[in-house]
């Protein structure tokens, strides 16, 4: 039996490896992780990530050929194949500071194959890494051999949270990146057998090692690239008139373009666009190339004048101060279906208004308030190393206040913020909400999840971004 172990039991190395298991009932997989509490809850009934499906299929294979432990190095000596699937954060020190990735975990991670091994291995990268990581892993590896053969391959993750098991199940593509030596070849097939339990052949992709590690970087870029030009687009859309949803539809309809990811926001978050687009910056600046680095910036500035641009919209708005009001934030974490907050753009926000010293009132549907409390305390990147390894929140923030229902967290409101497309908020008692809160009522809409004009009617004065403005907003100016 074919042996996998995965080192890293988090949002991709979990259910990556639950949807191997699932697929592939004659090979055997192992998700082993530093974290206990990870691997605790992995074990248990509530899983340690929210994702549409996955305790479907982890409860289908957990015990029967899948498995989780923190056994790390005896399940690491026993496998053909392991996958590399830790953090790996920006740097927050050093050289390549607030843009290098930190390879620290990484590198522990190879030195431990290379210390554990005592049969020849797969090592697989599934972690997002800079290109030629594969060739410093190489080092590592082959200095420490002790006559084992190493191959590396570049197998990096596509998927997105919110969908991780659809995207799982149906890939767009499947890529291997390898050596074009005897070796790297076969070692391409052997992973290639793995996916193709049920990946049609035509959808896996095979290249050389750094065209795999680049191809990830830059399929990234390129989706982060869209969401800053449409989120451009939705400053200007609101200085004329024009409707960011209608000409991102009109754009859209253009199939060189296609009609995806285009929604106008109040920025992108997640733990990946920004840390792999910074990662692409430096990469760039290290091969002489400062033009290029300086394009793919601008789509992180765009962003962060997106989520500037939104607070201050606010704040202009209810008569150029929140101080003492209750703002209300509907949706905290990065995006829909997923508990996941990291670099969720609510995390800036909440913090520009903190900064202008509004009282925050916040409920999603997903998100506790001891991450919430954390999220706003941590320092930039922190959130990126492993839990055990980040610092404790020293002391809650007082003027946050969490609760698990919309009516309650609105009630008394000055003004509302929605920074989540959960579609629960679609379908929401405006108008209960509208009675309960201070008048003039606000609902400032960072995700365009709710019609504009029939709030109106009920009496909001609503901000949806990049849509025609109500009358009192048109004459104030947002310097962002
Ligand atoms: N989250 C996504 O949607 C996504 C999608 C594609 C690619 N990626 C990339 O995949 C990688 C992992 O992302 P993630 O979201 O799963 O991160 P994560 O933080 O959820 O999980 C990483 C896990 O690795 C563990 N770990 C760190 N060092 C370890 C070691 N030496 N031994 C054992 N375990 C160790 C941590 O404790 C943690 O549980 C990153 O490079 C990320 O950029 C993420
Ligand atoms: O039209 C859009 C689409 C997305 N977003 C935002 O963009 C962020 C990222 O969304 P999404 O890409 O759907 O989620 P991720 O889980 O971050 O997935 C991205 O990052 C992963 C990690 O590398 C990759 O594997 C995926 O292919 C890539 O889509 C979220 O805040 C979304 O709300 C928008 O603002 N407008």
């Amino acid at each position: 039996m074919v042996k996998i172990c995965c080192i890293g039991a988090g949002y991709v190395g979990g259910p990556t490896m639950a949807v191997i298991a699932l697929k592939c009932p004659s090979i055997e997989v192992v998700v082993v992780d530093i974290s206990v509490t990870r691997i605790t809850a992995w074990n248990s009934d509530k899983l340690t990530i929210y994702e549409p499906g996955l305790e479907d299929v982890v409860k289908k294979c957990r015990g029967v050929n899948l498995f989780f432990s923190t056994d790390t190095e005896k399940h690491i000596s026993e496998a053909d194949i392991v996958f590399v699937s830790v953090n790996t954060p920006t740097k927050t020190r050093g050289l390549g500071a607030g843009k290098a990735p930190d390879l620290t975990y990484w590198e522990s991670a190879a030195r431990m194959i290379a210390d554990v091994a005592k049969s020849d291995k797969i090592m697989v990268e599934k972690s997002t890494v800079p290109v030629k990581t594969a060739e410093a892993i190489e080092m590592i590896l082959t200095h420490n051999s002790k006559g084992i053969n190493f191959q590396i391959l570049s197998n990096p993750e596509f998927l997105s949270e919110g969908t991780a098991i659809q995207d799982l199940f149906y890939p767009d593509r499947v890529l291997i990146g390898g050596r074009e030596t005897p070796g790297g070849q076969k070692a391409i097939e052997t992973l290639k057998e793995v996916y193709s339990h049920w990946v049609p052949e035509d959808r896996i992709i095979t290249t050389n090692l750094w065209s795999a590690e680049l191809s990830k970087l830059v399929a990234n870029a390129f989706l982060a690239q869209r969401i800053s030009s449409v989120n451009a687009i939705s400053a200007l859309c609101e200085a004329t008139g024009a409707d960011v949803t209608e000409v991102a539809h009109v754009v859209g309809k253009n199939t060189r373009i296609g009609p995806k990811f285009l929604n106008a926001s109040v920025g992108f978050g997640g733990s990946c666009f920004q840390k792999d687009i910074l990662n692409l910056v430096y990469i760039c600046e290290c091969n002489g190339l400062p033009e290029v680095a300086h394009y793919w910036k601008q789509v992180v500035k765009i962003n962060d004048y997106q989520k500037t641009r939104f607070v201050n919209r606010v704040v202009a708005s209810m008569f150029n101060t929140v101080s003492g009001k209750k703002i209300a934030i509907l949706g905290f974490a990065f995006k829909k279906d997923t508990g996941d907050t990291r670099e969720t753009p609510a995390i800036d926000v909440c913090k520009g208004l903190l900064g202008d010293k509004a009282k925050i009132s916040i409920y999603d549907p997903q998100v506790t308030e001891d991450q919430i409390q954390r999220d706003l305390t941590m320092n930039k990147f922190d959130w990126d190393h492993p839990i055990h390894l980040q610092p404790m929140s020293p002391s809650a923030v007082k003027q946050v206040t969490v609760t698990w229902d919309a009516y309650e967290a609105t009630k008394g409101a000055h003004g509302i913020c929605i920074l989540t497309e959960w579609d629960e908020f679609k379908q929401l008692d405006y108008k209960k909400i509208y009675d309960n809160m201070q008048k003039p009522a606000f609902l400032f809409d960072g995700r365009n999840v709710v019609d504009p004009e029939k709030l109106r009617e009920i009496g909001f004065i609503v901000y949806s971004i990049g849509k025609p403005l109500n009358a009192w907003l048109k004459h104030i100016p947002v310097v962002a």
